[in-house]
């Protein structure tokens, strides 16, 4: 049962992934006796697993008021349905590797400003996307991507470091094959040839990386884009305006935004990763759910947008 503390019988679940990047051995000791201070009534529980840590907000639904998820971005995606199911909020305590809904969410700058913000409690909706009905924040991709992800995995990336991301790319680029797409964006059919698709809801993805500049994790659509087939000195040179979500201004891209992608793909059964993961294959039905979650923000962070353009 949860920390009882005012009589409201409600309370906050802080859950911990311990196989996120600083999971282990980051020390919360001091941030946790700073929120139990300001009045929070905290039980902090370490996960075991995808299923004990949806089962643990489950268990104790109707008793939170608040779940501060400690972990990366599959950790925050793997309990992204029970959040939305239990309709609870929840805050983020960065300790992944790539932290990119943080960053879409103006979270940054380390460990004390994320319990600060927590203490500050500055609370905005965002949208939650899907893909064949599970859940990801950030974005999806097929192709090229998935291929580094796949060289990554086989590296040790933890030993070699960038040097295995670099032999990661190389190798990858060298297996980049071009597939067929048909890409329903709401209701409009789009077909074209591909090398890399990736439709994205918050801003950033794969460590910082922007998905599209105007595209912001609380405007009620999806971005996606496409790299046509090209030679590898014209992929190489588009890279600094991929890092930036620039490449609407690149003509060997195909950008568009909806907020409901249906994507088919020749040859099909291509893997799809969301949030860095493994998830599903084409083909692949594509949603946004518009302002489904409550989550604790940087107050003026200029990675949201303000209410009042969201209603224009
Ligand atoms: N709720 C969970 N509880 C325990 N383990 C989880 C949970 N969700 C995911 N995992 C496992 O833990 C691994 C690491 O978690 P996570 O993805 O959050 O951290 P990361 O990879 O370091 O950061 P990021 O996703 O931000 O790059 C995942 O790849 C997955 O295998």
């Amino acid at each position: 049962m949860s920390n009882q503390s005012d009589g409201t019988g409600r309370s906050t679940l802080l859950l911990i992934n311990p196989a996120s990047r600083e999971g282990a051995g980051a020390d919360l000791e001091q941030g946790l006796a700073s929120l139990r201070a300001a009045g929070m009534a905290i039980e902090v529980v370490e996960s075991e697993g995808v299923e004990a840590s949806r089962e643990a907000i489950h268990d104790r639904c109707h008793d939170l008021d608040l779940v501060i998820v400690a972990g990366g971005d599959g950790t925050i995606s793997s309990v992204a349905g029970t959040l939305l199911e239990c309709e609870l909020p929840f805050a983020i305590l960065p300790l992944g590797t790539a932290n990119d809904l943080a960053r879409s969410l103006g979270i940054e700058g380390g460990l004390s400003h994320a319990f600060e913000l927590i203490k500050r409690d500055q609370r905005q909706r965002i949208d939650l996307a899907e893909v064949n009905g599970l859940y990801f924040f950030n974005a999806a991709n097929l192709g090229l991507g998935t291929k580094v992800t796949e060289e990554l995995e086989s590296e040790a990336k933890a030993r070699l470091g960038v040097f295995a991301y670099l032999k990661a790319v190389t190798a990858a680029l060298t297996r980049a094959e071009q597939f067929r797409v048909e890409a329903e964006v709401d209701g409009h059919c789009h077909r074209f040839r591909s090398i890399q698709l990736a439709v994205g809801n918050g801003r950033f993805y794969g460590g910082g990386n922007v998905v599209d500049r105007h595209a912001r994790i609380n405007d009620g659509k999806l971005s996606l884009y496409s790299l046509r087939p090209q030679r590898l000195w014209e992929l190489l040179s588009l890279a600094p305006l991929l890092r930036r979500g620039e490449h609407r201004l690149a003509r060997r891209v195909f950008n568009t935004s909806g907020r409901e992608i249906n994507i088919r793909t020749w040859p099909a059964g291509m893997a799809i990763h969301a949030d860095g993961e493994p998830v599903t294959e084409t083909p692949a039905m594509f949603k946004v759910i518009p302002a489904a979650l409550e989550v604790i923000v940087a107050p003026g962070a200029a990675v949201l947008q303000d209410q009042e353009s969201q209603q224009q």
